[in-house]
């Protein structure tokens, strides 16, 4: 997969301007709100008019103004889903993940239908199905499109949060299994870091950062997007592991697991993703011993921003792995926590809560 950008479009109080070449398998588009991150999307869906410059899709050109190319909508092969992803309410989810499918390509639904698991939903009307349901419906009509490209304009926002955490899996699965590239808008940072490889960081219409989510989605980019860090979480995905009767961990790399509850119905060896608050985490500065906590991890600050509310928020690297502790003003004074000191993290197995 390949994405290149060059979009130039005059908007109300800005232009957006983005000059991006990404690998293009899971991006992040993150920014605040009105910052053109939507803007953005339809420009690629080809819902624009107006925009100019280059947009390049797995070498299929699908806009260069320069050669006044802009190829139609139906044309692109983007599977398009709005922030308000409306269903047909007078067709049931079948016929909506039906509609939009290309003929011929029928195979397409049946993996789209397995893989959101819509299975048992399938003759329900949209009226009588949850938030989190209508988004996997919407999903996989998109889909079910055999879309080169899934164009994801946050497709959790308007979900609590434990819709969110229910609908988030479905979409680690669309990116591990079904390995549909998306373009996934949001202004969260955890899910951005679960979710992408790549980020790009929009601010008023232009490029703040782009690249690798690892580098882009640091402590930096908290600063750029709402002050949400309250109630931030660290999502980490791994794979399951029972190394001693009662014992659970996810292995999230080689170097790093965590004991986390078990989910007995996750076998051996099965991937699985966990939120763990950034709140929940005790920050020590020397090694810790007899505490009850399962986890104790060791790594370096990397980064400390201004969280609000007198509160700071340290990113910790852990073996490669970065991880968000939230601490009051006084701690950070207190212990001198500063970027490059050694700290201990303390993470009880109970505030580890699998997402789903
Ligand atoms: N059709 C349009 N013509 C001119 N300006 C527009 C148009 N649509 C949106 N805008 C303006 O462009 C800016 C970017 O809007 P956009 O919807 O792309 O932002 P966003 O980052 O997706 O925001 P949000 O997170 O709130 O969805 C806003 O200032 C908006 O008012």
């Amino acid at each position: 997969m390949s994405l290149e950008l060059s979009v130039r479009l005059p908007l109300a109080r800005f232009t957006l301007e983005v000059d991006a070449r990404l690998e293009g398998a899971s991006v992040a588009v993150l920014g605040r709100s009105g910052s053109g991150k939507t803007s953005l999307l339809e420009v690629l869906a080809g819902l624009r008019r107006g925009a100019r410059g280059r947009v390049v899709v797995d070498g299929r050109v699908l806009l260069d103004s320069a050669a006044r190319v802009e190829m139609p909508p139906e044309a692109r092969r983007m599977g398009y889903v709005p922030q308000d992803a409306l269903l047909f309410p007078h067709l049931t989810a079948e016929e909506n993940v039906r509609y939009g499918a290309r003929t011929g390509r029928s195979s397409r639904v049946d993996e789209a239908v397995a893989l959101l698991e819509l299975g048992p939903l399938l003759h329900r009307y949209p009226a009588t199905l949850s938030g989190g349901e209508k988004q996997r419906v919407a999903l996989a009509r998109a889909l079910a499109t055999d879309p080169a490209l899934l164009l994801l304009d946050e497709p959790l926002a308007a979900l609590d949060v434990t819709l969110k955490e229910r609908v988030l899996p479905y979409l680690l699965r669309v990116r591990d299994e079904a390995r549909v590239p998306m373009l996934y808008v949001t202004h969260q940072l955890g899910e951005a870091r679960v979710l992408a490889k790549e980020a790009l960081l929009l601010e008023d219409g232009r490029v703040r950062a782009v690249g690798l989510a690892s580098q882009v989605l640091g402590a930096s980019a908290r600063g750029l997007l709402a002050s949400e860090a309250e109630g931030e979480e660290n999502i980490l995905e791994g794979v399951l592991e029972r190394p001693e009767p009662g014992g659970t961990r996810l292995r999230v790399t080689e170097a790093l697991a965590l004991w986390v509850p078990d989910a007995p119905e996750l076998a051996d060896g099965a991937r699985a993703a966990y939120a763990v608050p950034a709140g929940d985490i005790l920050l020590s500065m020397g090694p810790l011993s007899g505490v009850s906590a399962r986890n104790v991890l060791a790594g370096t600050v990397v980064g400390l921003e201004d969280a609000g509310m007198g509160e700071q928020a340290a990113t910790v690297d852990v073996s490669g792995v970065r991880w968000v502790v939230r601490l009051t003003g006084t701690s950070v004074r207190e212990l001198a926590v500063v970027p490059g000191v050694r700290v201990h993290l303390a993470v009880k197995t109970a505030a580890c809560r699998r997402l789903r």
